[in-house]
């Protein structure tokens, strides 16, 4: 099997008296859609912060791509290819689609603004951005306001930007979070082909879609991690279906 591109060795952190990390070990790997599921104030975003960089670790240590990342800015990592995705403000939503994501290509060549050249006649940056939207089917949409995009196509967008970093692995946070039924059905099926273009660490409280998509689920309870594996495996573990499910929601998941 191949190295994974993430790990997480025992990732610890506390807030004051509440620990919110203990210890958490997880990898993500090549191919795959790893889920990170857990209840409300689990510790899912504080991991995620440490791991992509804007919140220290007391103990433990980020690898990525083989090397420790532990002490790097969330920029290093993201130029090591770590595309965190979903952070909707990170669109300009007055600007159009295509100007988004060269704006985004540009911050991805370490590029400043270049005020005696405009950017949107770059041919080489316009291509990038242009293959990137043609990646995530919104090559239609070019000239549309961001604004003028439904929520499912602004994560879409989101993706295209991310694309354009060449990344190397996709962490998610609540993709789902405001879609309606249609919405997040289409971009269960982007995500499923996604995968094989960079592995995803998802953060999801949509369980329908977890289940549906996850190759690998690992559940977090109290800062720990209680248990990783299969959909399968997940569904049938009795810890997970009394500390996380609950008794009474035990029996809907099975
Ligand atoms: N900066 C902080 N200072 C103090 N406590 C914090 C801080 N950030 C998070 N916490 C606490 O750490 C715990 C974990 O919070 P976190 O936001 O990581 O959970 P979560 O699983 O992402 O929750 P949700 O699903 O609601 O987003 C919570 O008890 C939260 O109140």
């Amino acid at each position: 099997m191949t190295e994974p591109i993430l790990k997480v060795e025992g990732i610890s952190k506390a807030f004051g008296a509440l620990q919110a990390s203990k210890g958490i070990t997880l990898d993500l790997r090549q191919g795959e859609i790893h889920a990170l599921i857990g209840p409300n104030g689990a510790g899912k975003s504080t991991l995620i912060q440490q791991i992509t960089g804007g919140l220290a670790p007391d103990a433990g240590r980020v690898v990525f791509g083989g090397q420790d990342v532990t002490t790097y800015s969330t920029a290093a990592r993201a130029r090591l290819g770590m595309a965190r995705t979903f952070q909707i403000s990170s669109l300009a939503m007055e600007y159009t689609v295509l100007q988004n994501v060269v704006l985004g290509a540009l911050g991805a060549r370490g590029g400043v603004f270049r005020f005696f050249r405009p950017v949107m006649k770059d041919k080489a940056l316009l291509a990038v951005a242009r293959d990137a939207l043609a990646q995530v089917g919104l090559e239609e949409f070019e000239r549309f306001r961001t604004s003028e995009l439904s929520h499912g196509q602004r994560r879409q967008l989101e993706v295209a930007v991310a694309l354009t970093l060449k990344p190397r692995a996709f962490l998610m946070d609540e993709p789902m979070a405001g879609l309606g039924a249609e919405g997040t059905q289409r971009l269960m099926g982007f995500l499923d082909g996604l995968r094989a273009q960079a592995p995803i660490l998802l953060v999801e409280h949509d369980m329908d879609a977890v289940f549906a998509l996850a190759d690998r689920i690992s559940v977090l309870v109290y800062g720990e991690i209680i248990a990783t594996g299969t959909v399968e495996d997940i569904r049938a573990n009795p810890l997970v279906r009394s500390a996380y499910l609950g008794e009474e929601d035990a029996e809907g998941v099975a």
